[in-house]
């Protein structure tokens, strides 16, 4: 078992509000596989995501419990210095926002190098390296773009420079955040093939964030399906999709838009079918 998260629960506190955004949750993953967590806004995917490599704000501010195994060492118990070997290294992050990834005073060849350096001893010959990564997510001209600013570039090709970024360190895991969330549909199924691509040639983990069920089938082994604070629904992808067991997941389902189908308006997620469900539940 490559990660192993248990009971975990994320509550932010403020002078005037405490928020219970992750409410106990367990999840695993296995070396080279895809879990998908689908959920709405404010279910809580990112700041999951986002506590495996401790990138919340620290106590009072927000209390993380649980525990989370990274090949059975705990993420939650490391110092500082530890952690540092974790993030970026082990596991990556890509953003749904590829300008907030990359510093635009800085061409992205300079801005892999860096990512290269990171973790490295040995810092000879990284624009070799740099072109060959970009040539590795489908950048043409890689030589001529390495020297491109990313205002130069595309939303497509700047997330392509971050996906870049987020492997040269060979993660064991990268986490995508509604990777495609900010690109054109025709953008969004290039990246996902991209992804699905780099797993199987690099033979990393992913944990694909997203709201929208549609990206999931085909790419994700796993589904997760996260509704306030909650994994209400976990299993293979094709069973969650063909025979949802909650409402919830149901509502999320409905809303896939399908191709060449015209609808008159968008499904409502009928919540307070789902409140009458989680009592019975409970
Ligand atoms: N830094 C923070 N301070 C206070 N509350 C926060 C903070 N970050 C997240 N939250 C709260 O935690 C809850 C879960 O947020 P999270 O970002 O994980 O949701 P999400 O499912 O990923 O949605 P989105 O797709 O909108 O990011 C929300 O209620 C959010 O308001």
């Amino acid at each position: 078992m490559l990660l192993e998260v248990k009971d975990l629960k994320i509550r932010f506190n403020s002078r005037h509000s405490k928020v219970q955004a992750v409410k106990g949750i367990s999840f695993s993953l296995d070396r080279g596989k895809t879990l998908a967590i689908v959920g709405e806004s404010g279910s809580g995917k990112s700041v999951t995501s986002m506590s495996l490599s401790r990138l919340l704000p620290p106590p009072p501010k927000c209390e993380v419990e649980g525990a989370a195994y990274l090949d059975g060492v705990d993420l939650f118990g490391l110092s500082e210095r530890e952690l540092r070997k974790v993030r970026g290294k082990r596991i990556a992050y890509v953003f749904q926002e590829p300008s907030t990834s990359l510093n635009p005073y800085f061409t992205v060849g300079a801005q892999i190098e860096e990512a290269l350096k990171f973790h490295r001893d040995d810092v000879s010959d990284l624009k070799a390296e740099t072109v060959e990564l970009l040539k590795k997510v489908g950048i043409r001209d890689a030589e001529k773009r390495y020297g491109d600013y990313p205002h130069q570039m595309s939303g497509g090709m700047k997330q392509r420079v971050v996906i870049a970024m987020a492997l040269a360190c060979q993660p064991d895991i990268l986490v995508a955040d509604e990777p495609t969330t900010a690109l054109d549909v025709t953008i969004e199924a290039q990246i996902m093939e991209l992804l699905q691509e780099l797993r199987e040639r690099e033979g990393m983990a992913i944990i694909l964030i997203t709201h929208n069920f549609g990206i999931v089938d085909g790419f994700a082994d796993e589904v997760a399906v996260m509704y306030r604070g909650n994994i209400v629904e976990h299993g293979e992808t094709e069973k969650v999709l063909s025979a949802p067991q909650h409402e919830y997941t149901k509502a999320l389902i409905r809303c896939i838009p399908l191709l060449g189908m015209k609808r008159e308006r968008l499904p409502v997620v009928d919540y307070a079918a789902i409140a009458e469900e989680e009592e019975a539940a409970s």
